[in-house]
């Protein structure tokens, strides 16, 4: 099975209407027509609808976070279906920075993975371990319990509709990658543990992997044969180093 590759960058909260119109301008200078894989980028949602005006075919919009609800009284969260009317096809949910500093649970981005795919939208699920977690050789454990969350609450044959990214906590915004090897163990599992569930899902499914990637380091990791792209913090706001890494990956 060919999965296309996928180089998603995620802003976090960093850009300014005048920042963001030097990025795109950057970005969209580049030779997008090179480039094989698909590529999305992900600013604050403030900024979705500068982005959108500023970008072409090629570079793709979605969301940092979405709200597991579809409307209501919910004080500052933005629903799936208000990203789609801005014509975004995607969300990222479960980034570690959303589990930890804002204590969303597992089974509280399974319920905003379904209300992503409620509005057929592509979900891009974030998972991962600490430091202390891999030290303690919990990995696996970790992460599959994200994946089961979701498992139990979408279904197998929903997982065809995602994009998962595995982004080990210690390796975001730390500079420490990791190893090519280390990174395709987890990938290799976990296609492993959605071939348990279904081999046909497993092998449409695309892993990113996320954490400390830059243009130096990119090509050997998405080299590896579950890895599938990346998910890119910090330099996805340099647009050169951005345009290398999306070549990198095809
Ligand atoms: O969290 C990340 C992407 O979602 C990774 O961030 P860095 O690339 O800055 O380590």
């Amino acid at each position: 099975m060919n999965r296309q590759p996928m180089v998603a960058g995620n802003w976090k909260m960093h850009g300014s209407p005048k920042s963001i119109n030097q990025l795109m301008d950057a970005l969209t200078e580049q030779d997008l027509e090179a480039l094989t894989c698909e590529v999305l980028v992900c600013p604050p949602a403030l900024f979705i609808e500068q982005v959108k005006r500023l970008t072409n075919d090629k570079i793709k919009v979605g969301a940092q976070n979405i709200s597991e609800h579809h409307k209501g009284a919910f004080t500052g969260e933005v629903a799936p279906d208000m990203i789609k009317s801005l014509g975004c096809q995607h969300a990222i949910v479960g980034h570690s920075e959303r589990r930890q500093l804002f204590r969303e649970t597992n089974e509280q981005v399974a319920q905003k993975v379904k209300a992503l795919l409620d509005c057929q939208l592509t979900p891009i699920l974030c998972v991962g371990e600490t430091l202390q977690q891999r030290d303690a050789e919990q990995t696996m454990t970790v992460v599959i319990a994200q994946l089961n969350a979701v498992l139990e609450v979408v279904g197998i044959d929903a997982f065809e509709q995602l994009v998962i990214a595995y982004e080990p906590v210690w390796a975001i915004g730390t500079g420490k990658t990791a190893s090519p090897e280390q990174a395709q163990q987890v990938h290799a599992e976990v296609r492993q543990w959605l071939s348990s569930h279904s081999e046909d899902v497993a092998s449409k499914v695309r892993i990113l992997y996320g954490g400390s990637v830059k243009s130096e380091n990119a090509a050997e990791l998405f080299g590896q044969k579950d890895i599938d792209g990346g998910l890119i913090g910090g330099a996805s706001l340099k647009a050169d180093d951005f345009y290398q890494i999306c070549k990198s990956a095809g």
